[in-house]
């Protein structure tokens, strides 16, 4: 293929006192990238260079990106200097902030397909002033979505199996989450879900599990009452209204990640499914971390262009030492190229 024609996508380097600098550094020397898209960074080459020098001077030999070579778009900030690489703070915040916003608003304007983004912390955002819960919440924004949601991909190294799983709520307290979760937010979550699975993965007539909320699913309303009063109603609903999907579920949420997790590790017998709906951050993102930490990709789904990133998040504890894997980073941008290109293509029945 011609190289003008590959996906362009713009890169993030995120929060420049974490790890985010040394992935994306790491991630462009793999090879196979530049024959799948054209990547564009945005962000700092000061931050790429000072990242460049610190961790040769640790790690002789270590191969990362020539950071004079590399296709970037500067972002300028006055307070660049004062960033303390391994601590996220306002300066950091604001920085990350911006390289973001611009990577968004050159996105919205047709300059790149899809944006791969680099971890920022949601606290040193809140620092910097910016009451955003997550890049998630500001992308959505931006675009002008309200139906929007946080997909969790990764394809095993051991067995090629995908897991899909989609959270139906994100950034909130624990506290809130039953309070957030109503059939009305169920089926919009659903709907994207399987808009994603026809448009993203070619897969047309999915299964799909669902979690319970409770222990145990609630055991018949001992333990807890959201899934008979409305989430096993809401589940015979959504099956009418979506025949060409199997609709499994309420599962207890502690044995529905049992298959998935045979399916990751093992090849023998186990029945899994396309995606898995999980009802909250940690009840989703628990099993994925621990199955795929180093190769999950967060991906945004209900937006007008693609939006992938890795599973990580700016791991300030390890920032400036060298030890950080960029193979999330390497798959965000690999699975980003693939969104891009499937998305222009017509729809192809897929089997996982
Ligand atoms: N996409 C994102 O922007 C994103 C995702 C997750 C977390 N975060 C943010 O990152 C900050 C830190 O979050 P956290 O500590 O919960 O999670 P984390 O992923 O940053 O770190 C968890 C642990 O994993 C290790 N780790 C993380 N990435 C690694 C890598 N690539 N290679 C080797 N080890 C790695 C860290 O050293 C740490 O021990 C928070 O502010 C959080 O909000 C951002
Ligand atoms: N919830 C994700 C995770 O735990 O990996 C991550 O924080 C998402 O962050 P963004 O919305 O900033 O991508």
């Amino acid at each position: 293929m011609d190289c003008m024609s590959l996906p362009r996508l713009i890169l993030t380097l995120g929060d420049p006192a974490g790890i985010g600098p040394e992935v994306v550094l790491k991630a462009l020397v793999e090879p196979e990238l530049v024959q799948i898209c054209q990547l564009t960074v945005i962000g700092s080459r000061s931050v790429l260079t000072q990242t460049h020098g610190q961790l040769l001077a640790k790690n002789p030999g270590l191969n990362l990106a020539d950071p004079e070579k590399i296709n970037l778009l500067e972002v300028d900030h006055p307070n660049l200097e004062e960033v303390s690489v391994g601590r996220g703070d306002a300066i950091s915040g604001a920085i990350s902030f911006a390289y973001l916003n611009e990577a968004i608003a050159r996105t919205l304007a047709g300059e790149f397909a899809g944006i791969v983004t680099a971890p920022i912390a949601k606290s040193a955002w809140q620092a910097a002033g910016h009451n955003y819960p997550g890049q998630t919440e500001v992308l959505a924004s931006r675009a002008g979505v309200e139906r929007f949601g946080m997909a969790f991909v990764g394809r095993s190294p051991f067995t090629g199996w995908t897991l899909r799983t989609l959270l139906a709520t994100t950034h909130i307290p624990l506290k809130a989450v039953p309070l957030a979760l109503t059939p009305e937010l169920m089926d919009s979550k659903l709907d994207l879900l399987l808009t994603c699975l026809a448009q993203d993965f070619g897969i047309d007539k999915p299964s799909v599990a669902i979690a319970g909320l409770n222990p145990h699913s609630g055991e018949e309303g001992k333990l807890g009452e959201e899934e008979q009063n409305w989430l096993i109603p809401w589940l015979e609903q959504a099956r009418k209204k979506y025949p060409q999907a199997k609709l499994i579920g309420p599962i207890p949420p502690d044995t529905m990640w049992v298959s998935p997790g045979k399916a990751w590790l093992t090849d023998g017998q186990t029945t899994v499914s396309d995606a898995y709906l999980a009802l909250y951050h940690d009840q989703g993102l628990i099993p994925v971390k621990l199955l795929a930490f180093d190769q999950a990709i967060n991906t945004t789904i209900g937006l007008p262009f693609v939006r992938t990133s890795p599973d990580h998040g700016t791991a300030f504890d390890i920032a400036g030492q060298g030890i950080a894997r960029a193979d999330s980073m390497i798959a965000a941008i690999k699975l980003a190229a693939e969104l891009v290109e499937q998305r222009s293509q017509p729809s192809a029945n897929h089997t996982n």
